[in-house]
């Protein structure tokens, strides 16, 4: 697929910040402060989910003061676009966590169907607990399951399409440093 770099630089060029990058790394370092608190005997395995967890995950984990083993999995299903679609997993954890705590860390919980198929798949294969972590908690009426909420939350957003801190714009702008909103979307 061809990309029209000029539109990509226009997308930023316009958008509006939500959160520059020190309230963003603030709201991380909350987070921190909180699984420190929850895990630190847990011996748990922290799943970064890719792409989109990477660096949230990379700036939460070095805030994390007590053993800990990471990998990573990678389930997709906006693949570029700015709606979702099937969940696809392109790779499954490999590091076992049988009777083991899980720790998932994502970026974004919008509909929920990523997150909750995640935390069920992991359940389902033996993990003796699961929490889940999200840099952003998008607000609006069409969550997979309106009960389900992450354990750990960084900072809410507005219901509009947002890119940066790992989160992509048609696969851009991951390295955005703040959360930024699409304009128009
Ligand atoms: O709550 P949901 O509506 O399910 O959406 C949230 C998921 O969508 C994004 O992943 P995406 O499918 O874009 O894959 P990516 O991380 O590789 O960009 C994001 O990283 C979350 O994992
Ligand atoms: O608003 C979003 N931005 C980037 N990726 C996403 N995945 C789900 N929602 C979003």
């Amino acid at each position: 697929m061809s990309v029209d770099l000029a539109h990509i630089r226009q997308v930023m060029a316009e958008a509006d910040c939500l959160y520059p990058e020190h309230e963003v790394d603030a709201a991380i370092t909350r987070i921190a402060q909180q699984i420190n608190a929850d895990l630190a005997m847990a011996n748990p395995v922290v799943f970064c989910v890719m792409n989109g967890g990477l660096i949230f995950a990379g700036k939460l984990l070095p805030q994390l003061n007590f053993p800990l083993e990471l990998s990573y999995l990678h389930a997709t299903r906006y693949c570029g676009q700015t709606s979702g679609g099937e969940l696809f997993w392109k790779a499954k954890p490999e590091l076992s966590f049988q009777d083991r705590a899980v720790l998932i860390i994502d970026d974004i919980l919008d509909e929920g169907h990523t997150l909750h198929a995640i935390l069920e798949y992991c359940r389902h294969e033996g993990a003796a607990s699961v929490r889940t972590a999200v840099l952003m908690d998008k607000e609006h009426n069409r969550k997979a399951c309106p009960d389900f909420k992450a354990d750990y939350a960084g900072l809410m957003c507005v219901d509009r399409y947002v890119f940066g801190y790992g989160m992509d714009y048609k696969g851009y702008w991951r390295n955005a440093p703040g959360i930024y909103a699409v304009k128009g979307l």
